[in-house]
């Protein structure tokens, strides 16, 4: 099964949109997520420039000797930084997700606390990110006013104004370059590059380049190739969009394989993550046009912060017991 395609040009965050285009577009994501979970955006409106600008500047990081790019380890109260492949990660015996990353999550953007960006080994990698990042947003809360008014929530701004602290303290998304590089002679081969997981945001966006190995398992057992299609973005909802829409947009699990005969070859990506605001309660049932105007008390809340905080330590955890 190929994902389906979607055209969002009428959509696009510089141009001005009608109500009844947001709702046909809308329709259109929600079906499409709600049934395969992943789709291919194209005319997202974030150029091939600025992608290419992104992946040079992650590049300078990337290519510096381990122990330089060790400086800007990930910082685990802000969970941003460099999280690198250590040594461990060779052993045969224990092989684990053969990847490196940088994230950047909101704070860093934000003047009051900023992260220690790496201008030693990529001195446009901060503008560089911080205009990049700009553009996913922008895109991200169209896509968020889209389904809310496809939806028809009684507040078709009830994604939007979630989303309100993005960028800034008080949100934890952000924009994560992956590097896959090739498996060196003599290293038991990992089968997974990622480990199978789902993501845990309202939504995510994701650029991958022409390699391949990314996979998605659409009735949850058996797992497909997910073809790259040159300058498309890929969109697909997080957990916290299955929580919010009480399972009817699906949060399908994906994962990245070594593909067969291109062990040789790096792959890189790179994933926006939308997540709600800090304090946004995530299991809070949603309201449509025409449901009374009393929201449902929830008897366990669930915040945002609280539901990523768990996913982000758990992740480090496991892979701390891997090493
Ligand atoms: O590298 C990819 O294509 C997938 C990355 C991903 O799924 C993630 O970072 O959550
Ligand atoms: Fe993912």
């Amino acid at each position: 099964t190929m994902l389906p395609v979607i055209d969002f040009e009428s959509c696009q965050p510089n141009v001005d949109v009608s109500n009844e285009q947001l709702k046909e577009t809308g329709k259109l994501l929600i079906d499409a997520l709600s049934t395969a979970g992943f789709l291919y955006l194209k005319n997202s409106g974030i150029s091939r420039k600025s992608i290419e600008a992104m992946r040079n500047a992650a590049e300078g990081i990337f290519a510096a000797p381990v122990e330089e790019k060790e400086k800007y380890a990930m910082d685990p109260k802000t969970f941003c930084g460099y999280v690198g492949m250590t040594s461990e990660n060779l052993d045969p015996e224990h092989p684990t997700d053969y990847k490196e990353a940088f994230h950047i999550a909101s704070v860093a953007l934000d003047p009051t606390v900023g992260m220690k960006w790496p201008h030693d080994l990529s001195p446009d990698f901060a503008s560089v990110s911080a205009s990049f990042m700009e553009e996913y947003k922008a895109l991200s809360l169209r896509i968020l006013k889209a389904i809310g008014v496809g939806m028809k929530l009684k507040d078709p701004d009830y994604f939007t104004k979630a989303h309100n602290f993005m960028h800034k303290q008080g949100n934890m998304s952000g924009l994560r370059v992956l590097r896959y590089p090739p498996v060196p002679e003599g290293v038991k081969t990992p089968d997974q590059r990622l480990g199978e997981h789902t993501d845990w945001a309202s939504i995510s966006l994701l650029i991958v380049d022409q390699v391949g190995g990314l996979q998605v398992s659409i009735d949850g057992e058996n797992y497909e190739e997910v073809q790259p299609i040159e300058d498309t973005v890929l969109l697909n909802i997080g957990d916290t969009m299955q929580f919010w829409t009480n399972g009817k947009m699906k949060s399908k699990k994906h994962r990245v394989i070594l593909p067969k005969g291109r062990e040789k070859m790096t792959r890189r990506s790179m994933g926006y993550f939308v997540h709600a605001d800090n304090e946004v309660v995530i299991n809070q049932p949603l309201v449509y046009e025409g449901d009374p105007d009393v929201a449902e008390v929830v008897k366990n809340p669930i915040t945002s912060q609280e539901y990523v905080v768990g996913k982000l330590n758990e992740a480090h955890n496991l892979t701390a017991k891997a090493y």
